[in-house]
């Protein structure tokens, strides 16, 4: 998919790897749309991208991924800011192991709320040019972060259902791929969650083997991260796709054949 003329919804897109998602999209030419519950530093970031891009590039709409209204709003205000919608990224998710209900709202249920309005306005059925999504999960949703169990099993739920809905997608002929990226531990305020006991909950005892896996893998820079998101939006070859992204490099998944 080239993407000049081509228009991204990211939630989660105030700062972080939502916002280097964001600034390589629009490198390459996309209108992007930021949602994000952070208004003060999501408006800060639009007048900075203005100032670099053009104030006819971006648009920042306040919005929470846990709820179906103001989701359905931003998507609804992305169609009649841009007249159009290509690229979904699924990208808002926190840490906390204490309210655990909350991170499965954010990091699961958020990005099923995201994917099937996604589907909605891009399915071929419905009058959509098709597009991609692409669905930010974790190294944690490949194997067992031991620190925050819940981050964990959102994160494979997230690779999971993005491989169901490729599929589905695929055999239903909706013109609209989905793609799941696996970071490893990048620099991004998300890694204040092991600082902070409250977030940890019960596992705030296990810090310093946290901080030992996180010495032992290193910490990604956003923008390396950006690089293999932007692979898994352009490459048309790719649906159902899970790139897994760390300092050594990045690999596709490959898991048994699909019953289907
Ligand atoms: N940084 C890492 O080490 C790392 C590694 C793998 C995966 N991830 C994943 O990357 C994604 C982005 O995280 P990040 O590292 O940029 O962290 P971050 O904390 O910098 O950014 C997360 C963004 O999501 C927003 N957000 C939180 N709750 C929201 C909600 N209810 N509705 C809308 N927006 C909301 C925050 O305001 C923030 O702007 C997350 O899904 C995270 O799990 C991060
Ligand atoms: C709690 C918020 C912190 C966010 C961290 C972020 O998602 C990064 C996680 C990085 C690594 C997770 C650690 C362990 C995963 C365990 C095994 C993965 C092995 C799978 C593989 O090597 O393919």
């Amino acid at each position: 998919m080239a993407l000049s003329g081509k228009v991204a919804l990211v939630t989660g897109g105030s700062q972080g790897l939502g916002k280097a998602f964001a600034e390589i999209l629009l490198k390459h030419g996309a209108k992007v749309s930021l949602l994000d519950i952070n208004v003060p530093t999501g408006n800060k970031l639009k007048a900075a991208l203005d100032e670099e891009y053009g104030s006819d590039r971006t648009c920042f709409i306040s919005c929470d991924v846990t709820s179906e209204t103001q989701l359905k709003e931003a998507f609804h205000k992305t169609l009649e800011s841009f007249g159009r919608l290509d690229i979904v990224c699924n990208n808002a998710g926190i840490g906390n192991e204490s309210n655990w209900e909350r991170t499965v709202d954010i990091n699961l249920n958020g990005v099923i709320r995201g994917s099937y309005l996604a589907l909605q306005y891009m399915k071929k059925q419905n009058k959509g040019q098709g597009g991609v999504i692409v669905n930010i999960a974790s190294m944690a949703g490949l194997g067992p972060f031991l620190s925050a169990p819940v981050y964990t099993a959102t994160k494979h739920a997230v690779v999971g259902f993005s491989r169901a809905l490729a599929d589905a997608s695929q055999v239903s002929d909706y013109g609209v791929r989905i793609n799941v990226l696996c970071p490893s531990f990048a620099k991004t305020e998300i890694l204040e969650t092991f600082n902070t006991d409250d977030l940890m909950g019960q596992f705030s005892n296990l810090r310093q083997t946290t901080q030992k896996l996180l010495e032992h893998m290193g910490v990604l820079d956003p923008s390396q991260v950006a690089e293999h998101f932007l692979q898994l939006v352009t490459d048309d070859s790719r649906n159902g796709a899970v790139l897994r992204v760390t300092q050594a490099g990045a690999s596709y998944m490959e898991y048994p054949k699909s019953v289907m």
